[in-house]
């Protein structure tokens, strides 16, 4: 057999420094102009380049970076730019954020990763047109540079269905233009072209897989052509992989860690005896190190099942920080434990070799987590912690006790971080500044936030969040069993990127983490100030997690911390205590086969967390993402007794899901998009609010904006807050 090799689908954009978020930041303030932009971006795709083919990778993968989104530079390549777009001075950068004339595309979130796409808008009249520019510029920069690389593209298949609407009518004419494309590339001299299809991870229609057969058929048949390389991640390929196996393309990449099935399905088709198997058995996903014996036991048994075998990650790179050897703060029991990036490209090098016959390369050190025996022990004699009434009882005693109008207006939790916050924070991590002293800063911002909600007329306050670096590693950093990273930074959407927290051991709180900073904020006002926790799905969704015990284990950990602060919180005299849980849907399995007994789990967690409140205490849950339908059932399980969720993107769509599920809970469907800095005008508002008020009953109906205020300025908040309340107040009158 011939030697294994060895790749890597993708690999993290942002840089070591987060250099492209100052770079697009700086561009987007009129500060770097566009060709130092581009400067910069070559800069970060040479470093990439040059590190990646120096560890010895066989294959080193291009055009995997992007300026903001891959899913939006498809959009670009195909040419469908949506017409309101053209003639733009920065049509790609308009279409990602918007401005003052123009709505942005949708952004919705990447699978059941915390990574956002940009969603195509793709109408029935759709006539694609193919810009190959991108492509091909990154191949030809690397080639200059003496490095060959496998141009990575979205494959015509996923790019249809993550689009709205889906229409697979317009497959054909998309299908053309990758022909052109794989022609061209053919023709600039690249050998292998990597077309990933991640929705083959997730139950598909007889059409859709007919869908698939046709394009690849169509694209394997070109008579000039780079080899192809048809890439799944995500879970188990399920019945498109005996369909790729009967098209001519030359590879298929299969990930078999979060897809384990994967092994069992290439034996069932007997293999491929005839096609290259980029197996995946890296964790793309995940920080621990790999299982070397493992890996490798696992990568015999499917050398067997192809004709080549290429070691690989098992899926993009793009979700895991860069480079763990920037990490200098971490325990070492910890860290001795994790592989960043940098290191799981050494990993995949590593096997690759050991199958060619090197010494085997060591696997991580045996783990020794944090074992608590008490949170163990409360959590076994917790059975049905849920005491409240049923959720009417609970709104009409609600109701009396905080005496709101119908519309009750509100925000989500924090308001903008200033640079005067981060430069708090940052002083008080250099140690000029003294944690008293950080302590004052953080009061006097929540002063003058509190005094801004009163001034603009809001009726149930926040109090902004300042002293949140971010909403799960703030909790993390004050739960044990959670390390935190120094420079961990991970792509979320665009510019904006977070440091994942890492659960390495069982969870548990060893003081209050909020009831200082809420009973303050409520020392200000005679309205009712929410107090703010995040929820325990998404206190695991946005970290990296211990492997060694099932996920619902660890949420009930969470939940168990979480049920304690909110019994403080209520002991404190709050009176109605936010969970976010915006990560409830992201979590959802692609198989609808595994949702239940996931809904299940992440309902029990929430309800452990909050279901030992009085029933005055009024919980309530934020949710941001669209498709809220497939969740609309779970959502009513979690038993809060408001929910304020996503809707301005996706047109309030959600209404038509509440309306024909009962749901007969506070609802806050969020009347402006606040991933963009335009100032909804009154009339947009109170239109909305006239269509939700149409749907919903006005004293459920609850008038708040997406999601938190953080990433937002100041002058743009204060003005869509002050169009808010105007509107609420106009329908309040209308409907008196
Ligand atoms: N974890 C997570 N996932 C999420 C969300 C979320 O809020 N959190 N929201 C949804 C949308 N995703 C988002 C992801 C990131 C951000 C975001 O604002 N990120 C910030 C960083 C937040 C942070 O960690 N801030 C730190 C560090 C800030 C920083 O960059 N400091 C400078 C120094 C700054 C100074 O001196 O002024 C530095 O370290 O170099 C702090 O405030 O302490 C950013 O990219 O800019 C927003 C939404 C879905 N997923
Ligand atoms: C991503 S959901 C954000 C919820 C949080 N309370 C905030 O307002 O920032
Ligand atoms: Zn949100």
């Amino acid at each position: 057999m011939s030697p294994v090799t060895s790749t890597i689908s993708g690999y993290p954009r942002i840089g070591p420094d987060r250099e492209l978020k100052r770079a697009v930041e700086d561009h987007w303030a009129g500060r770097v102009d566009a060709a130092r932009l581009q400067e910069i971006a070559a800069g970060l795709r040479e470093r990439t380049w040059r590190e990646l083919s120096a560890a010895g990778l066989t294959t080193v993968p291009s055009n995997t970076f992007s300026l903001y989104d891959h899913v939006l530079d498809t959009i670009v390549m195909v040419g469908a730019i949506p017409e309101r777009f053209a003639g733009l001075a920065e049509p790609y950068f308009t279409m990602a954020r918007g401005d003052e004339g123009v709505a942005p595309l949708e952004m919705t979130k990447w699978f059941d990763t915390n990574y956002h796409y940009l969603v195509p808008e793709l109408p029935p009249e759709t006539r694609f047109r193919l810009d190959w520019s991108k492509p091909l510029a990154e191949y030809a920069q690397a080639k200059a540079l003496g490095i060959e690389t496998r141009p990575v593209l979205l494959g015509p298949l996923s790019f249809l269905l993550l689009a709205k609407p889906v229409d697979l009518g317009l497959l054909d004419g998309l299908v053309e233009v990758y022909a052109e494309l794989l022609e061209r590339l053919a023709a600039a001299g690249v050998a292998e072209v990597q077309l990933d299809e991640p929705v083959l991870a997730a139950d598909r229609s007889e059409r859709e897989l007919a869908a698939l057969r046709r394009a690849y058929d169509r694209l394997g048949d070109l008579p000039s052509r780079p080899h192809l390389l048809v890439s799944t991640y995500f879970g188990e390929i399920g019945p498109a992989l005996a369909i790729l196996a009967g098209t001519r393309v030359e590879a298929i990449g299969l990930d078999f860690v979060a897809g384990p099935g994967n092994l069992e399905a290439l034996a069932a088709i007997g293999g491929l005896p005839d096609k290259t198997l980029v197996a995946g058995v890296v964790d793309g996903r995940n920080v621990w190190r790999a299982d070397q014996t493992k890996a490798l036991s696992l990568c015999a048994a499917l050398s067997g099942l192809a004709d080549r075998l290429v070691v690989g990650t098992s899926c993009s790179l793009l979700h895991v920080p860069l480079d763990l050897d920037a990490e200098t703060g971490l325990d070492p029991g910890v860290r001795a434990r994790l592989a960043f990036a940098k290191q799981k490209v050494a990993e995949v090098v590593a096997i690759g070799a050991a199958l060619n016959g090197s010494p085997a390369p060591a696997g991580p050190p045996p783990a020794h987590p944090i074992v608590n025996a008490r949170v163990r022990a409360r959590l076994d004699a917790l059975r049905d912690p849920a005491t409240r009434l049923p959720h009417a009882q609970r709104l009409a005693i609600q109701r009396r006790s905080l005496g709101l109008p119908p519309l009750a207006t509100t925000t989500i939790g924090s308001f903008p971080q200033t640079a005067d916050v981060r430069h708090a924070r940052a002083a008080l991590r250099a140690g000029t500044v003294t944690p008293a002293e950080y302590d004052d800063r953080m009061r006097a911002e929540i002063a003058r936030v509190i005094a801004l909600q009163e001034e603009i007329g809001l009726d149930v306050l926040v109090h902004g969040e300042p002293e949140r670096n971010d909403m799960v590693q703030y909790f993390a950093e004050l739960l044990d069993g959670y390390a935190v990273t120094e420079h961990g930074w991970v792509q979320s959407y665009g510019s904006r990127c977070v440091r994942p927290p890492i659960l390495h051991g069982d969870v548990s709180r060893p003081e209050p983490m909020t009831v200082t900073w809420a009973t303050y904020a409520q020392s200000l006002t005679r309205k009712p100030v929410k107090g703010m926790l995040t929820g325990p799905v998404t206190m695991l969704a946005w970290s990296f997690v211990r492997d060694d015990q099932p996920l619902p284990d660890t949420a009930r950990q969470v939940a168990l911390a979480l049920r304690d602060e909110i019994h403080d919180l209520e002991a404190a005299g709050i009176q109605i205590i936010q969970v976010d849980e915006p990560a409830l849907r992201e979590l959802l399995p692609l198989r609808s086969a595994d949702r239940e007994p996931y809904l299940a789990w992440a309902v029990a967690a929430f309800r452990l967390a909050t279901g030992g409140v009085a029933d005055r205490t009024q919980i309530h849950t934020h949710m941001c993402y669209s498709e809220f339908g497939e969740i609309v059932g779970a959502i009513g399980d979690l038993d809060a007794d408001v929910s304020t969720v996503e809707a301005a993107r996706s047109r309030m769509e959600l209404l038509d899901d509440l309306r024909t599920s009962g749901f007969g809970r506070g609802i806050g469907p969020g009347v402006w998009d606040i991933h963009s800095p335009r100032v909804p005008s009154t009339e947009e508002l109170t239109t909305a609010l006239r269509r939700a008020a149409s749907s919903v009953d006005a004293t459920l109906l609850w008038v708040n904006p997406d999601c938190g205020l953080k990433t937002r300025d100041y002058p743009e908040t204060e003005a869509s807050l002050r169009n808010m309340v105007t509107a609420a107040q106009r329908v309040r009158a209308e409907i008196a």
